[in-house]
């Protein structure tokens, strides 16, 4: 009796190895771009390790929530080159935390980001190095969206140009009042090229895609709102007396998406992307596979057990 409850561990722990191994080799094509492509990641990164200057800091803290934050204030948190590579390893080190449930993703001294930094973009401004940079932003914002993580882009300040693009790279985003969001592209000669343009369309519709990208409009929270870009709108902590920081207004909001145990927070992360990208039938077998990692789990167990109602 025993040793057949103990094969059925053994078997049931076995088929959950493989389903891990499966899905984490989807993870590990979680990449737009590799080799078959024409993409060299080691040549690309040496190029934008030349420019350096700030920095990609990530906290991991007890509650399951990280805060990742674009650090360079004295260039309103411009992305240099050495901060693309950091970004690239933060997300990995993410794609690596199996206590992991949610990220905040900020920008350093009260504003978001101001997209690439325009030294560097003059440096390389001719085609095949901007295609490469191109690649490499895309890639890594592609495996932050697919992150096991609820991910929510804290706007503070403004968020312009890649900015812009990195919050549509969040499942989420939140804007303190008064902030803005803009897709300066056609400013700059431009369009998106770090995946802001795909992801935008899927947020908000191709109309006001176009809407926001052609007339490069100033995106103010009310409008975020109205038009399905921005999921809430958190009071501005120096203006309105009493407001808590904008920090911990953001992990208020994010923690009632993030409360539960761990396995479960990122099934149901995986589930949702696997709806969103991926056709119906990948979808369902998918989401078969993810619920099987729960089902009869730890969390499932206990609360079978607790025979809670859901009153
Ligand atoms: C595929 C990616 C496409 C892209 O992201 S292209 C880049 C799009 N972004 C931009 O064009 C932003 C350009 N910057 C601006 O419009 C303004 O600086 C901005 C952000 C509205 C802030 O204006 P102000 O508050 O008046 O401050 P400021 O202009 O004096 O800026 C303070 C210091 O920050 C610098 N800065 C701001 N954005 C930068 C950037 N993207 N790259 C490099 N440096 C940047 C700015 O040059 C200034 O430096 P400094 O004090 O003059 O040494």
């Amino acid at each position: 009796m025993v040793l057949c409850a103990l094969r059925q561990q053994v078997l049931r722990c076995s088929s959950h190895c493989r389903t891990w191994a499966r899905l984490l080799q989807r993870q590990r094509s979680s990449c737009v771009y590799s080799s078959i492509h024409g993409f060299n990641q080691d040549e690309i990164r040496e190029k934008l390790q030349a420019f350096h200057g700030g920095s990609i800091d990530l906290l991991k803290q007890d509650s399951g929530i990280a805060v990742l934050t674009i650090n360079n204030p004295s260039r309103m948190n411009a992305f240099s080159g050495s901060m693309m590579i950091d970004l690239e390893e933060r997300v990995s080190q993410l794609e690596n935390w199996p206590e992991g449930k949610g990220l905040i993703v900020q920008g350093a001294a009260e504003t978001f980001c101001s997209g690439s930094d325009l030294n560097a973009v003059r440096a390389i401004s001719n085609q095949q190095d901007g295609m490469k940079m191109c690649m490499f932003m895309q890639n890594a914002l592609t495996r932050l969206l697919r992150l096991p993580l609820i991910s929510v882009a804290l706007v503070e300040g403004r968020a312009l140009g890649g900015g812009a693009e990195l919050t549509t790279a969040c499942d989420f985003r939140l804007m303190e009042a008064g902030s803005v969001i803009q897709f300066v592209h056609k400013h700059m000669g431009l369009v998106p090229g770090w995946g802001g343009a795909a992801r935008l369309v899927h947020l908000v519709g191709s109309q006001n895609a176009l809407k926001l990208l052609g007339g490069a409009v100033k995106v103010d929270p009310e409008l975020g709102v109205n038009i399905g870009l921005v999921d809430g709108v958190l009071e501005g902590h120096q203006k309105t007396e009493g407001a808590a920081p904008l920090l911990q207004q953001a992990e208020n909001w994010l923690s009632r998406y993030t409360k539960g145990p761990a396995p479960v927070i990122q099934a149901v992360k995986k589930v949702v992307l696997s709806g969103r990208e991926l056709p119906l039938s990948e979808a369902l077998r998918t989401e078969k596979d993810i619920f099987g990692m729960v089902w009869g789990a730890p969390a499932n167990l206990e609360a079978l057990a607790s025979k809670s109602k859901h009153k």
